[in-house]
């Protein structure tokens, strides 16, 4: 993935200048020469590369460090500034009624992105609806309306309609009571004529709030080229990134935002619908650069933990009980995974060894713990090693399920307990403890 390749090396970098005896000319010409290399194996455009590490050199060169702060921290944070200063700011997205347009290749994201977009404004309070206007690729029309029927958003969309933009007219029409419209486009190629004509038709339906392009991180340096031409047929307000946990080469996508003045909205960090973030130059820098991404991760803590209360804090002290575990297992479901949760952590993580099937948990495996542990007694649930042979025939009866399903549990929380332990003391426990503070975690 593009933050764990270019922030290792970027990383690997910066431990040079950390390891230096002293900081001269010489340490910053290595410094820089390492960053332009990691860089442009990242995909980054040449030029974009040459003008972030110019500005970079002369900077270290000849700027004092301010009183206080010696020479490293002086380099660092010049690094730090100008890669925040290169990937500029945010696209500003309101919390506001509005209406999006959707654009960008085939394949590029677009239709997961779109319902992702949609559960982002649920989630901040907002009423949101959506529009199918892909009558090109057979399929959209479910895959969208799936998507937005799991997630409990209104979708329209007339599937034996080929006309997208009386579909779009029409779909505006009918949700003209909800807060936040987004309609989702044909994929195309951004030289097929018919389609670009399309798109503006569509464009010229309604004066939207925004038209975000989706661009796939992995696309390279046809980027540019790409939302050249998308910018000149609808005029992009903001770009949205996706896969950016799935390449190692998301520098041209930021090179395009770049080179067509325009800049990142979102960043799509995952397939499942969480998998999509508020674009923060600072956090993303931050988590570049193995600093961690305290910020995206305490946003996404706090809308969890404002549903579910998770006592992380009884939970490092050792006593992990199976109703713990289901508290913990439902949080972890509505975060997403928790690789990409671990993914924002400082560097060193939590120091827990935590593998990923430990954490796949479906809905299905929910509802079913669920029913096994109904037929347990409290004071069972509160110590799990009561639960011997007869008792676990016993829960098994109870609650319709086979003893292996009760068995089954039995070691997954086990497991977790185990993970919980390698938790504890490790060497990440104060980066836990400063965490929990700032989630408000008691
Ligand atoms: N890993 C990862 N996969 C993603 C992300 N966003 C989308 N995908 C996947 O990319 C694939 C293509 O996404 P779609 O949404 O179907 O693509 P599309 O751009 O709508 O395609 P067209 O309708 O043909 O334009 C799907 O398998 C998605 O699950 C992301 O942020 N991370």
């Amino acid at each position: 993935m593009v933050l764990d390749s270019l922030g290792a090396s970027l990383k690997s970098a910066l431990q040079k200048l950390a390891n230096a005896g002293k900081v001269d000319k010489e340490v910053i010409d290595e410094v820089v020469k390492d960053i332009q290399r990691a860089m442009i194996q990242a995909d980054v455009n040449v030029k974009l590369v040459m003008r972030l590490s110019g500005r970079i050199r002369e900077r270290a060169l000849t700027e004092a460090p301010p009183p206080g702060m010696d020479s490293r921290e002086h380099v660092l944070r010049i690094v730090y500034a100008e890669l925040v200063n290169i990937i500029g700011k945010a696209t500003p997205v309101a919390l506001e009624p509005q209406t999006i347009m959707m654009v960008g290749l085939q394949g590029s994201g677009k239709t997961t992105t779109t319902a992702k977009l949609a559960r982002y404004f649920a989630r901040k309070g907002l009423k949101p609806a959506v529009i199918c206007a892909d009558t090109y690729r057979p399929g959209a029309y479910d895959q969208l309306s799936q998507l937005c029927a799991k997630l409990g958003v209104t979708f329209y969309g007339e599937r034996d309609n080929k006309d997208a933009v009386a579909i779009v007219r029409n779909g505006l029409r009918e949700t003209a009571k909800y807060d936040v419209r987004i309609v989702d486009t044909a994929g195309r190629h951004a030289l097929e004529t018919g389609l670009i004509k399309e798109m503006k038709d569509i464009a010229a339906l309604a004066n939207f709030t925004h038209r975000f392009l989706v661009l796939d991180a992995a696309i390279g340096q046809q980027a540019s080229e790409q939302a050249k031409a998308f910018n000149d047929a609808v005029g992009i307000t903001g770009v949205i990134i996706t896969k950016l946990d799935g390449t190692a080469k998301g520098g041209g996508a930021l090179s395009a935002v770049s080179d067509t003045n325009t800049s990142i909205a979102f960043i799509g960090v995952g397939e499942t619908p969480e998998g999509l973030e508020r674009f923060d130059p600072d956090g993303f820098i931050s988590r570049l650069l193995g600093m961690g991404d305290l910020k995206a991760l305490v946003e996404k803590a706090n809308e969890v933990l404002s549903q579910k209360d998770v006592n992380v804090e009884k939970m490092m002290s050792g006593r992990f009980t199976l109703n713990d575990m289901y508290a913990q297992l439902e949080a972890i479901n509505k975060m997403g995974p928790l690789k990409q949760i671990m993914s924002m952590l400082p560097l060193g993580g939590l120091g827990a060894n935590i593998t990923d099937d430990v954490y796949k948990m479906t809905q299905d495996k929910l509802l079913s713990y669920r029913i096994i542990m109904d037929s347990m007694t409290e004071a069972e649930k509160e110590d799990p090693k009561l639960i011997g042979s007869s008792r676990i025939m016993r829960i098994a009866r109870g609650s319709g399920r086979s003893p292996e399903d009760v068995r089954e549990l039995l070691k997954y929380h086990k497991m977790m307990q185990k993970a919980m332990k390698g938790m504890k003391g490790g060497p990440g426990r104060a980066n836990l403890k400063k965490l929990m503070k700032q989630m408000n975690i008691k």
